[in-house]
C-alpha cells in the first residue's frame, strides 16, 4: 500500500504539502476492506456465518452457505471478514485455507479453478507449480486437489457474484470433492449473489450436491449508513466535513436501496468536488453535486447495459427530445422515429405492442417517465414518454454502441 503522505510537506512549491481535504483517502476506496471495528450493523450476520464455518476451526467440514442481498449490503465484506477470522482462530494443528474468487472476472469453470489453485497453492510448501494458463480444466482440478491436500485440513472458498459464472459445474465439483474421495481436505463454499432465485435456476445435479444454508442481507437504513461513514470520518482532515455532509450522503444512498458502497462513493466524490472547488470544507452543496454525478453514472450504466432494441427505442425518444422544444412525446410518434432508425441501421422492427413493452421496461428501470394523457371521450387514453436524463447524455451513451454508431442523427 502507498504510504499515507496526506500530511507530509513537499519542498517544491509547485506541489501542495499534504491534502486540504483528505487525510487517508484509501479508507474510502471501493476495494478497501475495513478493520473489524469499522464494520457496522452486521453483528448478527457475522455470528450466523461464524456458526456455519465453525467446523473448519476444529478441523471438520464447514457448511456451504448461499448469501443473498442487494448490492452494497456488505456481503463480500462480511464473508471475507469471517473467513479470515476462522483462519486466525484455527485450533492448534488445524490448517485452514481461504480463497476469494470474483466470478465477474473468473467467469468460466477453467478460470475459476485455475485461479483457486494458484491462490491456494504455496509453492514453497507444496513444490507444485500452477501455470496461469494452458492446462485443461480437469488438470487444473487435479492440481487444486493436490495443493489442498498438501496444505490444509479445511478450506473456505468465497465465490462472489456466482450468478455471473457461465457454468455451475464448479459449485458441484467443489462440494462433491471430499465425498467423491478426491481429497481429504474438507471444503466449504460461500456463494454470493444479488439474484434471489439463483439456486432455483441451477441444474438439479448441482442443487443436490451443493447442500447449503441460506442467508439474506437486508439493505442498510439511513442510520446504519451514517454509522458506516462516521466510522471512516478519519479519511478526511479534522474539521473538513461539515455537519450535513455525512447525514446527507446517507440519506441519498438510503433513498435508493441502502447501498453502503453508494454512500461511501458519494462522500468520497463530495470531497473531490470540494477539493477541485478550492473549498476548505465539504458542504451540503458538494454532496448534492456528488449525488448528481453518481446519478449520471448509474444512468450511463443502465443505458449501456440495455439490449439493442431498447437502445433503438431510447434513441428514438432522444432524437425527438433533442430536435424539439417539447420533452414528452406520444408513443406513436416515438414509434415512427424508431422505425426510421431501424431502417437506417438495418435492424428488425418490433411490433407496436412489443415496442410499448420496451418503453415500459425502461420506465421501470427509471430511464423513461410515462404519463397517461386523457384526450376526452372521443380521443381515449394515450401515453406520453419523456426521458428522465439529459438527452445529450443518453445520445452519447447509446452511440458508443458499435451497432448504433452508424446512426447519423437528424
Ligand atoms: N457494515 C459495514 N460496515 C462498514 N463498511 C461496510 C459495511 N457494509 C458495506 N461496507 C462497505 O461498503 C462497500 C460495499 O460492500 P460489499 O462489497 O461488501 O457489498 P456487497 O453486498 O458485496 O455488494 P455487491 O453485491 O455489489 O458486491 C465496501 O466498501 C464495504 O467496505
Amino acid at each position: 500500500m502507498a504510504p499515507d503522505s496526506s500530511n507530509s510537506s513537499v519542498d517544491d512549491p509547485l506541489f501542495e504539502s499534504g491534502h486540504r481535504i483528505f487525510a487517508n483517502k484509501d479508507l474510502l476506496k471501493i476495494g478497501h476492506v475495513p478493520e473489524a471495528d469499522r464494520i457496522v450493523g452486521r453483528d448478527d450476520e457475522i455470528s450466523k456465518l461464524a456458526k456455519r464455518l465453525n467446523g473448519a476451526v476444529h478441523g471438520y467440514s464447514p457448511e456451504n452457505v448461499m448469501i443473498y442481498g442487494k448490492t452494497g449490503t456488505g456481503k463480500s465484506l462480511v464473508s471475507k471478514h469471517v473467513s479470515q477470522r476462522a483462519q486466525n482462530a484455527a485450533q492448534d494443528g488445524v490448517e485452514i485455507g481461504t480463497a476469494y474468487i470474483d466470478c465477474a472476472e473468473d467467469n468460466t469453470e477453467t478460470q475459476a479453478v485455475s485461479s483457486l489453485a494458484a491462490k491456494l497453492n504455496d509453492e514453497s510448501t507444496t513444490g507444485i507449480d500452477v501455470p496461469h494458463t494452458g492446462l485443461s480444466t480437469s488438470k487444473y482440478y487435479k492440481l487444486l486437489w493436490k495443493t489442498l491436500d498438501a496444505q490444509f485440513d479445511s478450506v473456505i472458498i468465497i465465490l462472489d457474484e456466482i450468478d455471473l459464472m457461465n457454468d455451475d459445474n464448479v459449485l458441484m465439483k467443489l462440494s462433491r470433492a471430499e465425498e467423491a474421495g478426491k481429497i481429504d481436505c474438507s471444503v466449504g463454499v460461500m456463494a454470493i449473489s444479488n439474484k434471489i432465485q439463483y439456486v432455483d435456476n441451477v441444474n438439479e445435479r448441482v442443487k443436490s450436491s451443493f447442500q447449503h444454508k441460506e442467508m439474506f442481507f437486508k439493505p442498510y437504513d439511513a442510520n446504519q449508513l451514517r454509522e458506516i461513514m462516521l466510522n471512516r470520518e478519519d479519511a478526511f482532515q479534522d474539521g473538513v466535513l461539515s455537519e450535513d455532509a455525512i447525514p446527507l450522503s446517507a440519506a441519498f444512498a438510503a433513498q435508493e436501496h441502502g447501498d453502503a458502497r453508494k454512500a461511501i462513493d458519494i462522500l468520497r466524490h463530495a470531497g473531490e468536488v470540494a477539493y477541485e472547488a478550492g473549498a476548505e470544507q465539504v458542504t451540503e452543496e458538494h454532496v448534492r453535486q456528488a449525488q448528481q454525478h453518481a446519478e449520471k453514472d448509474r444512468f450511463r450504466e443502465l443505458v449501456n447495459g440495455a439490449p439493442t432494441q431498447a437502445k433503438a427505442a431510447l434513441l428514438a425518444l432522444t432524437e425527438l427530445s433533442v430536435s424539439s422544444d417539447e420533452d414528452a412525446f406520444l408513443t406513436s410518434r416515438v414509434y415512427d422515429q424508431y422505425e426510421r432508425i431501424c431502417n437506417h441501421l438495418d435492424m428488425d422492427i418490433l411490433s407496436v405492442r412489443r415496442f410499448r413493452d420496451i418503453l415500459k421496461e425502461q420506465a421501470f428501470l427509471g430511464v423513461v417517465e410515462i404519463e397517461k394523457i386523457n384526450k376526452g371521450s372521443a380521443g381515449g387514453i394515450h401515453l406520453q414518454n419523456r426521458l428522465i436524463e439529459d438527452p445529450q447524455v443518453v445520445r452519447e451513451t447509446i452511440l458508443e454502441d458499435s451497432l448504433m454508431e452508424d446512426w447519423p442523427g437528424e
